[in-house]
């Protein structure tokens, strides 16, 4: 796609009295096509205006930039003509002469008659021949914004901005009119930007409808594309057979950004002191200073212990961190939910899964808490990438070098259970091994078990003939290797390089309640991050992970991937993998919307919890880029959370965040999928 019109990341962030200031745009991103008309939709105040300002350049970007045929939009131009709802025409001038003036200014390399015609063609275009010498005053709403549009095409813009320019019609006029602005815009080939309130309006004349999601920090929450044939008839879109679909699809996003806007009104202000009889604040502000923190004892704890060790909890304030050890994801979960724990290391599917609720007894044995749900917060990745699946090294004396030949050894010994252990159902262990099965035509439930074990028992477990293979973090897979037990059949960066692993997560009442803390802790995490992505540091840090009360590991197995070549245990030569435990850079941290959808996705596929038919909402909830980007901006660290668009995993299928439910009907191997609406039940997280 050649892109004309290019908004590139792009922040707003406007001044206030107060001396604070208000985000009203965080990191639009969006690429428009030459002839393409694109509309805005939002609720009041999301920032629609501030945008189409900036992309006319009446304001400008406080960070990214708006790129228009590969030149930066700095100034108003005649390039760019906006149509406001006001018409903005001089009342002392006729439609005749408030067309010429626009005219005579612009095109000043034409001769006296060309732009005379140049007018008179503009006022036979919006059908105002008869009303060619009247003023302003004289004319009907309808009329004056007939000549406001007339006006702007006059001038023959590449880019025609429209806000709200209907609004204030009646709705004979404005259906009038939208139709005559459509087949000046088909017949003109001028790219149109478009703010409206209305939907039908949006559908009836849009390629894509952009539908950005409340302030502060609003940002794309969804593109709908618009399928229908031009040109267009109002009746014809009206009968689209996907009209309806489109329509509720709109409707849908706006009741959600309304729920979500009750919400939040419902909140105390962030900073406000805790209203229970304890209320304690220390000097750094925080509402609370000593922590429990629970972990698993796997390499990628590194920026917890790092944290602890090297003293960023205690420079942020937090003056006393408890590291627990836990034994299993499922304790984790079931510590954060129960309150035992202030915050986890958690497995990137867990705070998703957790809050809608997994129906399985995999997250907690309280069944309440595992049917129900229990709203959970991440607003910190804390390391990608960094696990492997490991074959027990009977499979390589088989035969058994990639995927196709694991399947073919399946195939030909149907009778024959194979058991794969993997740590939770909501871990990307899970998802991945899954995925990478699936991909090779292999059913993880039919033609196979998965089991689930606790990271430190996987080489047990391999080693007793319990479990043929796994899918763990490391220093798991190494420490097989190490042991002549197992072979790495396949690291996570062959399938999904760059993939959230484990995340910082707690619940959301605690972070409503302890804010300041909260951000502390983010911030302490993410400087212990930066530390651990430093090479420098890595045998340092090898040093302190590897102490009994961390992982307890030996560093001969685990230094391999870490610090080392990566072995894994076949004839290939180890190999030094950079990425491979990634802790920071490359945005590493940011917990990005898009990711956790293509989670949503996959937890779905195989039956864990529902799609979430709400999951703008639920993703806006759960994986907070905006505490991220308040943490990283206090630090200096940079805050752009990653590119909303397309991706794809080693197979190639094609990830499209705007059609999450077109994807996972793609995937030819899966679990009946519910797609349901989920509700989460506020009282469960404001019962403290
Ligand atoms: N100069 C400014 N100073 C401070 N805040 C501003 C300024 N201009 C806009 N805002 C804020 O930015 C946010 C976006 O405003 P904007 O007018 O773009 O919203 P909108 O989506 O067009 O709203 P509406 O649909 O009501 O016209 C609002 O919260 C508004 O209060």
């Amino acid at each position: 796609m050649s892109v004309f019109l290019e908004v590139d990341h792009v922040d707003r962030i406007f001044p206030l009295a107060n001396g604070g200031s208000y985000i009203a745009l965080k990191n639009i991103e969006l690429k428009i096509k030459q002839g393409e008309f694109v509309s805005l939709i939002g609720h009041s105040g999301c920032g629609k205006s501030t945008l189409l300002n900036m992309m006319a350049g009446l304001d400008r970007p406080s960070k990214g930039g708006i790129i228009l045929e590969g030149r930066e939009v700095t100034k108003p131009g005649p390039d760019r003509m906006v149509v406001f709802q006001n018409y903005s025409l001089l009342p002392w001038l006729t439609v005749r002469q408030n067309i010429a003036l626009a005219v005579n200014k612009v095109l000043k390399d034409k001769s006296a008659i060309e732009r005379k015609e140049i007018v008179q063609h503009h006022i036979d275009l919006v059908g105002l021949r008869n009303a060619a010498d009247k003023r302003p005053g004289e004319l009907s709403g309808g009329m004056k914004q007939r000549v406001a549009i007339g006006r702007a095409l006059a001038i023959r813009p590449k880019l025609l901005l429209l806000d709200e320019p209907f609004g204030a019609l009646d709705a004979l006029t404005r259906g009038g009119l939208q139709e005559q602005l459509m087949q000046i815009c088909e017949e003109s080939h001028v790219t149109c930007v478009m703010v409206t309130h209305d939907v039908d309006e949006a559908l009836l004349l849009s390629d894509r409808i952009v539908m950005l999601t409340n302030g502060p920090e609003s940002h794309i929450g969804q593109i709908l594309e618009v399928p229908i044939p031009r040109p267009r008839h109002r009746l014809e879109v009206v009968n689209h057979p996907n009209y309806y679909s489109m329509r509720n699809e709109m409707i849908y996003f706006l009741n959600q950004q309304k729920r979500d806007k009750r919400r939040k009104a419902k909140q105390p202000e962030k900073t406000a002191v805790p209203t229970s009889g304890k209320a304690f604040i220390s000097r750094k502000g925080l509402e609370k200073t000593t922590l429990e923190i629970g972990f698993i004892p796997l390499t990628d704890c590194a920026p917890l212990v790092v944290a602890q060790e090297k003293g960023f909890f205690k420079k942020h304030g937090i003056e006393e961190v408890k590291l627990v050890r836990e034994p299993s994801w499922k304790a984790i979960a079931e510590g954060v939910a129960t309150r035992r724990l202030d915050a986890a290391q958690m497995v990137a599917g867990m705070p998703l899964a957790m809050t809608l609720g997994m129906n399985s007894s995999a997250f907690s044995s309280t069944s309440e808490i595992s049917q129900a749900g229990v709203p959970i917060v991440t607003a910190l990745v804390l390391s990608r990438n960094g696990n492997a699946i490991t074959l027990n090294k009977s499979f390589y004396r088989q035969g058994v070098r990639n995927l196709a030949d694991l399947k073919a050894l399946i195939s030909d010994n149907p009778q024959k259970s194979h058991v794969m252990g993997m740590v939770h159902n909501a871990s990307m262990h899970n998802l991945i091994l899954r995925y990478w099965l699936a991909a090779g035509g292999i059913d993880p439930d039919l033609d196979m078990t998965l089991a689930v074990i606790s990271p430190p028992q996987m080489v047990a477990n391999l080693k007793a003939g319990n479990i043929d293979g796994y899918c763990v973090g490391e220093p798991w897979n190494s420490r097989a290797v190490h042991e002549n037990l197992g072979y790495v059949i396949a690291t996570d960066l062959d399938i999904w390089a760059g993939h959230p692993e484990k995340v910082l997560g707690m619940r959301e009442d605690w972070v409503n309640q302890n804010p300041n803390t909260h951000i502390a802790l983010v911030k302490a995490l993410l400087e212990a991050c930066d530390y651990c992505d430093d090479r420098r540091h890595r045998e340092e840090i090898l040093g302190l992970i590897c102490r009994p009360q961390y992982v307890g590991s030996a560093l001969e197995y685990t230094r391999p991937g870490f610090l080392t070549a990566y072995n894994k245990g076949t004839d290939e030569i180890p190999q030094l993998l950079p990425r491979f435990n990634q802790f920071h850079f490359d945005n590493t941290n940011c917990p990005g919307r898009v990711e956790g959808l293509w989670i949503l996705t996959q937890l779905a596929r195989w039956g864990i919890t529902p799609f979430p038919k709400n999951w703008v909402e639920i993703l806006e909830r759960v994986r907070r880029v905006d505490l991220y980007g308040e943490a990283a901006r206090q630090l200096g660290f940079p805050d752009i959370e990653p590119d909303r668009q397309c991706f794809e995993l080693f197979d190639r299928m094609v990830f499209n965040p705007d059609d999450p439910l077109g994807y996972l009907q793609r995937l030819t191997i899966h679990r009946e999928i519910r797609v349901q609406e989920i509700i989460i039940d506020d009282s469960r997280s404001e019962a403290a």
